[in-house]
């Protein structure tokens, strides 16, 4: 006869353990679930995505009701198990209902923490949990404009961003003073904050709210510091408490959670308990990973087979699902003593990442803008792998001996879960590939879930396909330009060009935009395409660009901004010196230093001073801040260097009095050698010149960052003209093709240096390409003498009006 299996809580965890005792022993038991939501099970965390509108209501079902008739289980959803008698083994309902059991598992989750608040009773004041506060949000901004969620944590900038997309002013109310603190450092944090706040979101920091204020309604919000803020909704996400009650009633051991063994059994026999509500060695959790792994241990106890040592607790990571921004963060984050961590933080491409380690281990992660290193490093984390000595190329690959990309899914072991949402192995992944023909993440995603709720493990299963099919074997699914969107960069170009739009307003509307407000990836490689298709009509969007794009400065650490004239070719002279002199005395600039680019850096400049620094310098910028070129570096040539066969000097400084103050998708770097000995490193410039007898020698898609790549000979070329000729249609070819952010390496790499040279073969090709340059050049204006000339003319004197949030680099 079967025995009795009374599963308490239609949640992800229970059924998820239900699903596997099915698997391992489909025979053993009569199953009986109550829930008390009116649903079958269902993804709860794709609630987010469904509030964004990524997801709709029907995508979320996890087992739909066909699901628990084809495995004979009797279902009550929409009643609550009110009573848990553990010595007559039966459950009571609050119909009435009593059922009987053998074993009987505890699964009910977690409820919201509401704050105690006088006014928390009134209309419009919700948490967000279940399907129906989804709906009462989706409800509320039909009638409502104004939203204020309380706690900025993962859940409630979710929901913020939510509450955003479905057209509400959106307030974030947080305690601490930067946002998700649990999950980031400060640094991480205000990278997102900046990007959040790019959106649209607002944030009230450092505040306790001290009444919630209305009528019958909710009106708004009072602080302790005596401010308030108007408010139609109110979204508790303060935290959650472990669904207890229940089990406390019954007389089982109760701690935060309901204190559980390592088989997940509870102080009383037959008595089990697995999810949120559970507490195993002093941690109740509150991501499904972990608690999927409970319900694979309990599932094998139940069935009767060797369960190893038990479940043995679990190290989280979270990803945040907002679209447009990557945030990953796992282990212990946070720097004590004893731990020392490797940063690498990239304002250009806003990119910021961090992994914590301890004696020789890594314990923690943090990383914001590219995410992509995140399942890696939380598998790092989990094996306790020794980095002694690698610990620098955790982050900056070189490689070596850690291993990246194909060679790390290739060491992973078969049952290793890469899904950690779906709890889906590689073992899965690969037999979904060569037995069902999964050819893309989609497909995968379609056939075993993986990738489909958080997202986080996206590029993990992007190399098991390329992994298990070679490059060659995997279907290249459409990727949009960012996750508002799922056009691609050239077809966003091609629609400005066929449909002649001129504003980003424009293209988000004609091209329906998920996200109406754009994010930092799309703004600025909008605002670029669009200056690069109409460079006449289109009106530069300043607040689409990034803050040293916009304070024509660049920011440093401290808050200071740095100052780099343009000094072409790196040849300056005894009166420009004592100007540049006169100016770090005059306004105590605290290091003046030489570029690797042969310029002069004055760092650590006052932002109320930037003005004033540029107008008694009285030169042209150097734009060491924007996606523009930078700098043309030269050797001495034939002027001084016996070596030398050509003018290097001369030629480096009308290439850059050329196409100085050019934009481009990222920025350009360029150089000039005098001779193949290469002193001025051309080989590692997007476009690199190399004198040879009689003539040059053009190189592009050179990179000596990062990554580093050689340059690769685009053409020869015999006289000066035609190199300002092909120097012209290469960075014009660049910028009609290359795709925003993307640097000419990146682009060389992925198009193929021959496709470059096969454009760029006719002259009158060239001829037309440089034509559309030298139109953009026209139009280009020194950004300070701009800026100076309007403050003289106006005679006002005002000091910069610099950002004052620090927006995010792309
Ligand atoms: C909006 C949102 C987004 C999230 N995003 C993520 C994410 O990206 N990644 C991640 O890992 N986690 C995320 N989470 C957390 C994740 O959803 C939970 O950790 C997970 O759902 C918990 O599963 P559970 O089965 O323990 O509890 P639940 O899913 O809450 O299930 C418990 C069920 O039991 C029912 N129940 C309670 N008491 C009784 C009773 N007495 N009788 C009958 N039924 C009862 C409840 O109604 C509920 O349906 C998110 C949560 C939310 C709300
Ligand atoms: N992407 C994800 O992984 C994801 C998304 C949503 C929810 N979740 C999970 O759901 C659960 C609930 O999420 P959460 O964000 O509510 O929990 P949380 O505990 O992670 O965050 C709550 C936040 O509210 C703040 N807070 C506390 N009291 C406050 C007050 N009086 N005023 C203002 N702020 C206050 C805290 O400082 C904290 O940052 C968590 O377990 C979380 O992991 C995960
Ligand atoms: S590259 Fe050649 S010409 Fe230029 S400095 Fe070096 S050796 Fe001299
Ligand atoms: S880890 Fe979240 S979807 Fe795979």
């Amino acid at each position: 006869m079967k025995k009795k299996l009374v599963l308490i809580g239609n949640g992800m965890a229970g059924v998820w353990c239900v699903e596997q005792l099915l698997k391992l022993a489909p025979h053993k038991y009569d199953i009986t679930v109550f829930g008390s939501e009116p649903h079958p099970n269902y993804n709860r965390i794709l609630l987010s995505s469904v509030l964004a509108g990524d997801a709709d209501m029907k995508d979320i079902t996890l087992n739909d009701w066909a699901w628990y008739k084809d495995n004979d289980i009797t279902l009550y959803a929409g009643q609550t198990v009110t009573k848990l008698d553990t010595t007559a083994k039966t459950v009571t309902t609050d119909q009435g209902l009593q059922v009987s059991y053998d074993d009987v598992i505890i699964a009910t989750g977690s409820l919201p923490f509401m704050l105690p608040l006088p006014g928390a009773d009134k209309e419009g004041v919700i948490a967000f949990r279940d399907i129906k506060d989804c709906e009462t949000m989706m409800e509320t901004a039909k009638k409502y404009k104004k939203a204020v969620v309380i706690g900025g944590g993962l859940l409630g900038i979710e929901a913020a961003r939510g509450l955003l997309n479905l057209k509400m002013e959106v307030s974030v109310v947080h305690i601490y003073k930067y946002v998700m603190e649990r999950q980031l450092d400060e640094t991480a944090s205000n990278m997102l904050r900046a990007e959040l706040e790019q959106q649209g979101m607002k944030f009230l920091l450092e505040k306790g709210t001290d009444v919630i204020t209305g009528k019958k309604r909710v009106s708004g919000l009072r602080f302790k510091d005596g401010s308030s803020v108007e408010a139609d909704l109110v979204v508790m996400a303060v935290g959650i408490r472990p669904n207890i009650q229940l089990a406390k009633d019954a007389g089982v051991e109760i701690n935060r959670g309901i204190v559980v063994d390592d088989f997940l059994e509870t102080s009383i026999p037959h008595v089990y308990s697995v999810g949120e509500c559970a507490e195993h060695r002093g941690v109740a959790y509150g991501l499904v990973a972990p608690l999927y792994e409970q319900g694979n241990i309990l599932a094998k106890k139940l069935a009767g087979l060797d369960a190893g040592e038990g479940y043995q607790g679990s190290v989280v990571s979270t990803k945040l699902k907002v679209s447009g921004v990557n945030v990953f963060s796992a282990g212990d984050f946070v720097e004590k003593p004893g731990t020392r961590a490797v940063r690498v933080q990239d304002d250009f491409a806003g990119v910021y990442k961090k992994v914590v380690i301890k004696d020789g281990k890594v314990i923690g992660s943090v990383l914001f803008g590219d995410t992509s290193d995140g399942s890696r490093i939380f598998s790092m984390i989990r094996s306790e792998e020794d980095v002694t000595g690698k610990e620098r190329e955790i982050l900056l690959g070189s490689g070596g001996a850690t291993k990246t990309g194909i060679d790390f899914v290739a060491a992973m072991p078969n049952d290793e879960i890469v899904c950690g949402c779906n709890g889906v192995s590689k073992a899965t992944i690969v037999q979904a590939i060569n037995e069902k023909g999964c050819a893309s993440v989609n497909e995968i995603k379609a056939c075993t879930k993986a990738s489909g709720s958080c997202g986080g493990c996206k590029p993990l299963v992007a190399d098991l396909l390329t992994y298990t099919l070679g490059a060659d074997g995997v279907k290249t699914v459409k990727e949009g330009i960012c996750g508002c969107t799922t056009h691609s960069r050239d077809e966003v170009v091609a629609a400005i060009r066929e449909m002649h739009l001129t504003t980003s307003k424009e293209v988000m509307n004609v091209m329906e935009w998920g996200n109406p407000e754009g994010c930092s990836k799309c703004r600025p490689a909008l605002n670029y395409y669009l200056g690069m298709a109409w460079p006449v009509e289109h009106e530069e969007e300043r607040e689409s660009r990034f803050v040293n794009e916009r304070n024509h400065a660049n920011i440093q650490h401290d808050g200071t901004y740095s100052v780099v004239p343009r000094i072409y070719g790196g040849v300056t002279t005894p009166k420009e010196l004592m100007k540049i002199a006169e100016v770090a005395e005059k306004y105590n600039v605290p290091m003046v230093k030489f570029t690797g680019g042969q310029r002069i850096d004055l760092l650590g400049i006052k932002k109320e001073d930037l003005t004033s620094v540029w107008a008694d310098l009285d030169m042209p910028s150097g734009y060491a801040y924007g996606k523009a070129l930078r700098t043309v570096k030269t050797c001495v040539g034939n002027t001084f260097c016996r070596f030398g066969t050509q003018d290097a000097i001369q030629m480096g400084i009308d290439m850059e009095k050329k196409f100085e103050r050019l934009n481009t998708p990222a920025k350009v770097k360029m150089a000039v050698s005098g001779c193949p000995r290469n002193c001025a490193e051309s080989i590692i410039k997007d476009f690199g010149v190399v004198a040879i007898d009689g003539g040059w020698e053009l190189y592009v898609g050179g990179n000596g960052g990062v990554k580093v790549r050689s340059a690769e000979l685009l053409v020869k070329v015999k006289t000066n003209e035609e190199v300002l000729e092909w120097n012209g249609a290469f960075l014009q070819y660049y910028r009609e093709n290359g795709r925003f952010n993307e640097r000419t390496s990146d682009w060389i790499e992925r198009i193929g240096v021959q496709s470059v040279r096969d454009a760029l073969e006719s002259k009158e090709v060239r001829l037309a390409l440089v034509e559309r340059i030298e139109k953009t050049l026209s139009l280009t204006v020194d950004p300070w003498k701009e800026i100076i000339e309007q403050e003289r003319l106006s005679q006002i004197l005002q000091p910069l009006k610099a950002c004052e949030s620090i927006p995010v680099e792309k």
